[in-house]
């Protein structure tokens, strides 16, 4: 059985009060504390960067999980992983050099992990498996928050816990299967068993009142739709 982790996205937590919304999450049962970067150019949205990284990283002892939607990628990872980043996720097609920017991020002491947009073909990891710790599948076109999840990608997450899985029966490492877009109580289940392992959430924890009760209730689910596995 596979660690269950919930990420709240903090692009949808109240950006005025951003180091309690993380202390409130984390006290609720997060896992991680998933950190979305725009920059106006690979996405058309601008959000945060390393300074709020080291800004949030008192108030939280959970890894900080920071997806990368920018281009170029490299000179940023040094930022992240010295603002406090445990886990940096990056999209292939906004890396010169996809080889290199995952052993990068090693080099920088942090977890690694390719993320595919709903359109990118799961081939890009082919020849790397060896040096990605998580994939995170985009089941939204990346952007903003509060988008409706796009059905097709259930059946891309069944095919990533694939080839993830003939991976660990060759080499005997488990790599986390993360998505991303349109996660509620009502999909999260079915993601479950599908094969992910972890779920990132935004505007279904932060637009709850109770995040100790929506988090809670999410792993709920996922262990419905498990057990019986
Ligand atoms: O990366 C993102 C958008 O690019 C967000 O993390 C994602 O969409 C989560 O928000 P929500 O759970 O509200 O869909």
């Amino acid at each position: 059985m596979p660690e269950y982790r919930i990420a709240p996205s903090i692009l949808s937590a109240d950006f005025a009060r951003l180091g309690e919304e993380v202390r409130n999450v984390s006290e609720a049962g997060a896992s991680l504390i998933h950190f979305d970067v725009m920059d106006n150019h690979y996405v058309p949205n601008l959000t945060i960067g390393p300074l709020v990284c080291e800004a949030i990283r008192p108030y939280t002892d959970l890894p900080i999980d920071v997806h990368l939607m920018v281009k170029p990628v490299d000179r940023i990872i040094p930022d992240f992983a010295k603002a406090g980043a445990n886990i940096i996720t990056f999209h292939p097609e906004a890396s010169d050099h996809v080889d290199r920017s995952l052993s990068l991020i090693r080099e920088h002491g942090c977890q690694s992990g390719l993320v595919f947009t709903p359109a990118t073909s799961l081939d890009y990891l082919d020849y790397v498996l060896d040096k990605v710790d998580m994939v995170l599948l985009m089941s939204v076109n990346p952007g903003f928050g509060g988008q409706k999840f796009i059905p097709a990608m259930m059946d891309k997450a069944r095919a990533a816990r694939a080839k993830l899985d003939k991976y660990k029966e060759q080499t005997g490492r488990h790599i986390a299967l993360e998505i991303d877009g349109g996660v509620k109580v009502d999909n999260i289940g079915e993601l479950a068993a599908a094969g992910v392992d972890t779920f990132v959430a935004g505007s279904a924890i932060f637009g709850h009142p109770d995040y100790k009760a929506i988090i809670a209730e999410m792993h709920r689910q996922i262990a419905l739709h498990t057990q019986a596995q």
